[in-house]
């Protein structure tokens, strides 16, 4: 789009979106560092945990006295520990022989405080190695939420630290599944903790092209004057996984594809969407504009959303199939809903959000569908809409969708963009993943990409009505194929709602 990079650098006091200066301060001279990552034997741990503390790691942003404890209920030899996460971290052999000599695991039980008790003197055993007078704490919880408070009781009774350095406790989502229990979750551990050491972690708010969206919106002119329901006929926002739950169907089945994406992820991408400029760019401010905006969402309507729920064949497993799913599960693994922002700027134009898994690509991102131009004078040529594209992942890139006249001698219309991938503009792209940038944020204790209680009790406003209804009347979710678009409806839903699907166009850009 453009052909010239410009560096912009923001005031001291207002933090760049893109957090630049997280990644560039080196951390070596901080306070020695334990992390604790609790659920160390589980999936988010090995996948994302790990690898991103290695990723903080390699970029030197790690205090020089770092040790990584891994705690779960399972018993495992240290080796097996360090084999099965160490599959997942990409780089250097020999970096990566560093890092894992700085991980250790202890196993214990969450809900027995002589556990924590005895893990207390391991690590105060490890930490007075160092011989500081001052030691930091950071406590990851890569656990299920069914677990949160009996292990956030246990590391406020045994491990949080009483004096000589802070205690950080990171939570991940889902926070709760519904109203009540969010605010039960809420309340619960603002007895335990002080807001401060509290960061409730939405991944998605780290990632690059969601940090970008502000950008994008406030920091160009061409923009604004078209983003309302004058010139935009939708916008859709797109989730899409094409592998399963994969052994997570446990943890799964028991809250579903609203409660796993759209109510969080989705909902995070849509308040940066549609919300009013923010009166700076301080976290403050710009919650409290992304609460305004959850303000004016009315909640979601039942005749207007589509469930679904994945097939299996005979060479793949349907979710059904998975470990710990009842074989008459009901849990939706893929939904689409229209929300309406009630203000002035989008009265009367849908969101339409969709997110499934074992669909047929991989792909999130944010389509804005303009509204045909009024006095349109191409009449007998087939058109379609321009759309800008944010595509969140994979292969980062903003495009426009736009109808130019064929080159030659023919009066033909052809669509083509304007195309922002991010791979062919910026040289040596090295974007760190969304939880490096969290987890060195959490450190850092910057709260600007962490999610506030009441944006959390906002978004459940949004949705619990919705899911008492589908619970109530055991709404029974479409079934689709295993690498397909989806259910049937939910193309169905879109097109109710004034989207109209180009065919026969395809991005050229890189989806890598
Ligand atoms: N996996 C992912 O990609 C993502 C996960 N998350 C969130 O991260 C958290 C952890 O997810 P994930 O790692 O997938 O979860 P897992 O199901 O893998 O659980 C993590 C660990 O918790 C322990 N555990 C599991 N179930 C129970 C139970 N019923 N009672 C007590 N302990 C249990 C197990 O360890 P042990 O038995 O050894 O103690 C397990 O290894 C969840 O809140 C999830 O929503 C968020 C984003 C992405
Ligand atoms: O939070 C979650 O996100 C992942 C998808 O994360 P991504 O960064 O790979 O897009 C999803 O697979 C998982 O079900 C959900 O809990």
């Amino acid at each position: 789009m453009s052909s010239q990079s410009h560096v912009v650098h923001y005031a001291p006091g207002h933090t760049s979106p893109t957090h630049n200066a997280s990644f560039t301060q080196v951390a070596q001279d901080l306070t020695p560092l334990t992390v604790v990552v609790l659920g160390a034997s589980g999936d988010l741990a090995k996948k994302k945990t790990y690898p991103a503390l290695f990723g903080l790691y390699l970029r030197n942003l790690l205090p020089k006295n770092t040790i990584i404890y891994g705690y779960a209920r399972s018993h495992m030899e240290l080796n097996d520990f360090k084999k099965r996460i160490s599959s997942y971290l990409k780089g250097d052999e020999s970096k990566k022989q560093e890092f894992l000599s700085m991980c250790f695991y202890h196993s214990g039980k969450y809900d027995e405080k002589a556990s924590y008790d005895q893990f207390s003197e391991i690590l105060k055993k490890s930490e007075e190695k160092w011989n500081s007078t001052s030691v930091n704490r950071l406590f990851y919880m890569a656990i299920p939420p069914s677990i949160f408070l009996e292990v956030s009781k246990g590391i406020h009774d045994s491990l949080i630290l009483k004096s000589g350095g802070w205690s950080r406790i990171v939570v991940e989502k889902p926070f709760g599944k519904d109203l009540d229990s969010s605010r039960h979750l809420v309340t619960s551990l603002k007895k335990l903790f002080m807001e401060k050491d509290l960061f409730r972690i939405d991944h998605y708010l780290g990632k690059e092209m969601v940090q970008n969206l502000m950008v994008l919106r406030f920091a160009n002119s061409v923009f604004e004057p078209l983003w309302n329901k004058q010139h935009i006929s939708s916008i859709t926002i797109t989730f899409k996984e094409n592998i399963g739950t994969e052994g997570r169907g446990g943890y799964f089945d028991e809250f579903g594809i609203i409660r796993d994406v759209m109510q969080n992820h989705l909902m995070q991408v849509l308040s940066l969407v549609a919300m009013e400029p923010p009166v700076s760019m301080s976290a403050d401010d710009i919650t409290n504009e992304k609460v305004r905006l959850l303000r004016c969402i009315q909640p979601v309507r039942l005749d207007e959303t589509v469930f679904g729920q994945y097939l299996g064949n005979d060479k793949i497993p349907g979710y059904l199939d998975d470990e710990g799913v009842p074989k008459d599960s009901i849990t939706p693994t893929y939904a689409a809903a229209v929300f309406w922002v009630n203000n002035p700027r989008w009265r009367g134009m849908p969101f339409i959000l969709k997110c499934g898994k074992a669909l047929d690509e991989r792909k999130t991102e944010v389509r804005i569908q303009f509204k045909a131009p009024e006095n349109f004078l191409f009449k007998d040529q087939d058109i379609t809409r321009n759309e800008l594209v944010m595509r969140i992942q994979p292969g980062e890139a903003v495009y426009l969708k736009l109808l130019t006249k064929k080159p030659g001698l023919e009066n033909t219309i052809e669509q083509t963009e304007l195309d922002l991938s991010y791979k062919n503009r910026f040289e040596n792209l090295d974007l760190p993943d969304a939880y490096e940038r969290l987890i060195l944020d959490s450190i850092k204790g910057d709260h600007n990409l962490f999610v506030r209680d009441d944006e959390l009790d906002i978004a459940w406003q949004i949705f619990t009505p919705l899911l008492e209804q589908m619970e109530k009347r055991h709404l029974k979710p479409e079934p689709y194929e295993f690498g397909s678009r989806g259910p049937k409806s939910a193309d169905e839903l879109s097109k109710r709602f004034g989207f109209q699907r180009s065919t026969g166009y395809k991005w050229p850009g890189t989806s890598k």
